[in-house]
């Protein structure tokens, strides 16, 4: 009999997870991690973590499985906390829900079930796991959820062929209507508590008081950069190279920055991320205000009226070559090839016609219209249709 460890949260996706798997005929057994200290960054007074756990081992019991807790939160500080102040601090975005995918449930977590006995190790994601044989070597392929309102694949994007070959999705042909009902018929503890909103971090804490903990405030400027400034010249130029286009789609705004003009103050500028609308603070203008851009150097904040300002807009993105994998390693790009995909900046983002372009230098990623708010830091996913083929930090 083949043994599985379910990551079981506390949450009703994991707890149907758990008994699809034992339907199954696998011998399931539940694993619950703490990430984090009481003590270190949390900032409510609420301690979810001890409400999850004990509701993990509700179901556990429940399902008669055995179960297990394990304390994974100098790992989790190590290398999710620490990693995001320091993005921050440089002005990046980080992405925490797809480095605790990569870093923690599928790598130290993985580890300690591998090391418990277990073939494999599932989790509550709506994704699905597909396997092909290419020169008799099996390849695993990562594939969105039945559920197109609930897909995670975007969350996995950084897993590797040997994690994934290690990987069960039990709850991926389902809805998440379907997953409730039989936690329903079940009667499991679970059944109607609330989503984590598929955020492995932020769900837990507020980020901006979370930032404060650690990132000092330095009051700067906030300058509005009035819309009418061209962007990109209107018509678009003649290229040489395709370098030349490539660049000329990625560079920074061309605007003239000194032609803003202040219109508030901030307490730091990075506490903020491109896009972001909230925390601005700027009342009296005719739309609301947006984020273009962010220097954490000079410590000002750039903003344009609109979410369609063309200072958020942008054709295309640019992955540096060590930040860029390939889940299928087989159909990875050698320089000078192109390839035709659908990308996503973000998770729920619909899919976007894109071209893959691999230079010297790194990998373009073109999209046919343009894109708000690309943010350095975060995380660009491609698909050939349902399947997720690579993905890349933006840089
Ligand atoms: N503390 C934890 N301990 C063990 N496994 C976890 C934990 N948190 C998340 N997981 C695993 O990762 C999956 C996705 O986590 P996420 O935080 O996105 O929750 P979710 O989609 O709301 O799922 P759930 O309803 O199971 O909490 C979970 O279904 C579970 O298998």
């Amino acid at each position: 009999m083949k043994r599985v460890i379910v990551g079981l949260s506390g949450g009703v996706d994991s707890s149907v997870a758990a008994y699809l798997l034992k339907e199954q005929g696998y011998e399931v057994i539940g694993l619950f991690m703490k990430n984090w200290h009481d003590d270190s960054v949390t900032i409510s007074d609420e301690c979810p973590w001890l409400d999850d756990s004990n509701d993990a081992m509700l179901v556990a019991d429940k399902l008669g499985i055995p179960f297990q807790t394990v304390d994974l939160s100098e790992q989790y500080k190590e290398r999710i906390v620490d990693y995001m102040f320091d993005e921050y601090q440089k002005g990046r975005t980080p992405n925490p829900d797809v480095l605790c995918n990569r870093e923690i449930k599928f790598d130290v977590f993985m580890k300690i079930a591998l090391d418990l006995g277990a073939d494999y190790v599932a989790t509550g994601h709506y994704c699905r796991k597909g396997e092909l044989q290419k020169d008799d070597h099996p390849v695993y392929q990562l594939l969105s959820g039945v559920d197109n309102n609930k897909d995670q694949s975007y969350f996995l994007c950084q897993l590797s062929q040997a994690q994934l070959a290690k990987a069960l999705f039990p709850i991926g042909e389902l809805t998440k209507p379907e997953v409730r009902k039989i936690a329903t018929e079940l009667d499991l503890v679970t059944a109607d508590k609330k989503d984590s909103q598929g955020l492995c971090f932020i769900g837990k804490v507020r980020l901006p008081e979370f930032l404060q903990q650690k990132l000092q405030p330095k009051e700067g400027v906030i300058v509005e950069i009035p819309a009418t400034q061209p962007m990109y010249s209107q018509a678009e130029p003649q290229f040489s190279s395709e370098n030349d286009a490539l660049n000329y789609w990625t560079r920074k705004m061309d605007y003239n920055r000194t032609d803003g003009k202040v219109v508030g103050k901030h307490q730091g500028a990075h506490y903020f991320t491109k896009g972001q609308r909230k925390g601005l603070a700027v009342g009296g203008t005719v739309e609301p205000l947006f984020v273009i851009d962010t220097d954490v150097e000079e410590n000002v904040i750039y903003t344009g009226q609109g979410k369609d300002h063309p200072g958020l807009l942008k054709k295309a993105l640019f992955v540096s070559n060590n930040e860029v994998h390939w889940i299928r390693e087989d159909l990875k790009l050698n320089v000078g090839e192109t390839m035709t995909t659908q990308a996503r900046i973000r998770y729920r983002q619909p899919l976007q016609q894109a071209t893959l372009h691999q230079l010297e230098n790194g990998l373009y990623v073109v999209f046919e219209t343009l894109q708000s708010a690309i943010t350095e830091g975060q995380f660009v996913a491609w698909y050939h249709g349902d399947e997720l083929v690579g993905s890349g930090v933006i840089s």
